[in-house]
């Protein structure tokens, strides 16, 4: 299997990084040279990667294309692309839906949507896809974890949350950067708050059969240091204003 990457950017290296490290089996990978930085250092870092200046190429010569550029873009040069319909088009483009996807695509090739996210690169996150594949679901569980979603408007739901993985590392900086504050050295404070982070990650994700609020009460004592945490945070509107947040981008994507 030949698998083409339409636009070089940020995803596509860290999906390139995890399929590279994975038990995937794939004949090549053919990347566009832009970004031409990101490009060159992706063909050094891994063997089976060729890097083509034309987008048509690429097309011409994988079965599963992945596209990887921003809407503006996508919005310009999709429709003037030729696919084939025996192919398989995997769309990480936020804002362009399922229905202006096939328009633009013309031919009855497999169209899904899928949101992988930066930790794809270590194999690890979810990886929601639109709609349910099983080849496209056994690849991402590969790399990561696939979460079929049947119908695209919920699709909107997971990408409105994957907007919060900025304010989550702002959440650990702000944290970080208190301990720094009060003379604790920079690398040992950030070990702590993501070492922190990271286990408290894996044990929600180890008692994933409990709804999350029992986390939350259990890890409360009576009168004490986390009951006053949420209830300080509660009073202050920070949950509240976490959900007018995801409101507002929910909005923005459901336009
Ligand atoms: N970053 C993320 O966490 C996620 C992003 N996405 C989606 O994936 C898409 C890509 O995002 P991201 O990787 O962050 O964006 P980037 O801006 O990092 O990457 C976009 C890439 O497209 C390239 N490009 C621009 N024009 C063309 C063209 N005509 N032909 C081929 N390539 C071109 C750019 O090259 P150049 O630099 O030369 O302009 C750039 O390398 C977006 O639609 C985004 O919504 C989806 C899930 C998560």
């Amino acid at each position: 299997m030949k698998l083409g990457f339409i636009g070089t950017g940020k995803i596509t290296s860290a999906v390139i990084t995890g399929i590279c490290s994975s038990s995937i089996s794939y004949n090549k990978i053919i990347i566009s040279e832009r970004n031409k930085s990101t490009s060159s250092i992706l063909k050094k870092k891994f063997k089976k990667i060729t890097v083509s200046k034309d987008n048509q190429e690429i097309i011409n010569s994988c079965d599963w294309i992945f596209l990887s550029v921003t809407p503006a873009v996508g919005e310009k040069i999709i429709k003037n692309l030729k696919f084939r319909s025996n192919q398989t088009v995997i769309s990480f483009i936020s804002t362009i839906t399922l229905a202006q996807l096939k328009k633009a695509i013309k031919v009855k090739a497999k169209i899904i949507r899928a949101i992988p996210l930066p930790p794809i690169s270590l194999k690890k996150g979810p990886v929601p896809i639109c709609p349910p594949n099983k080849k496209v679901k056994d690849f991402f569980n590969k790399i990561g974890t696939t979460v079929e979603i049947k119908n695209e408007k919920s699709s909107i739901n997971f990408w409105s949350t994957s907007g919060m993985m900025a304010p989550f590392y702002e959440l650990l900086r702000v944290m970080t950067d208190w301990l720094v504050k009060r003379g604790v050295k920079r690398n040992n404070a950030q070990k702590y708050i993501t070492s922190l982070f990271l286990a408290l990650s894996e044990d929600a994700v180890v008692n994933s059969k409990k709804d999350l609020k029992f986390l939350v009460k259990e890890s409360q004592t009576p009168k004490g240091l986390n009951e006053q945490g949420v209830k300080e945070l509660s009073r202050a509107g920070f949950y509240k204003s976490l959900e007018k947040t995801l409101n507002s981008i929910h909005r923005r994507l459901n336009k």
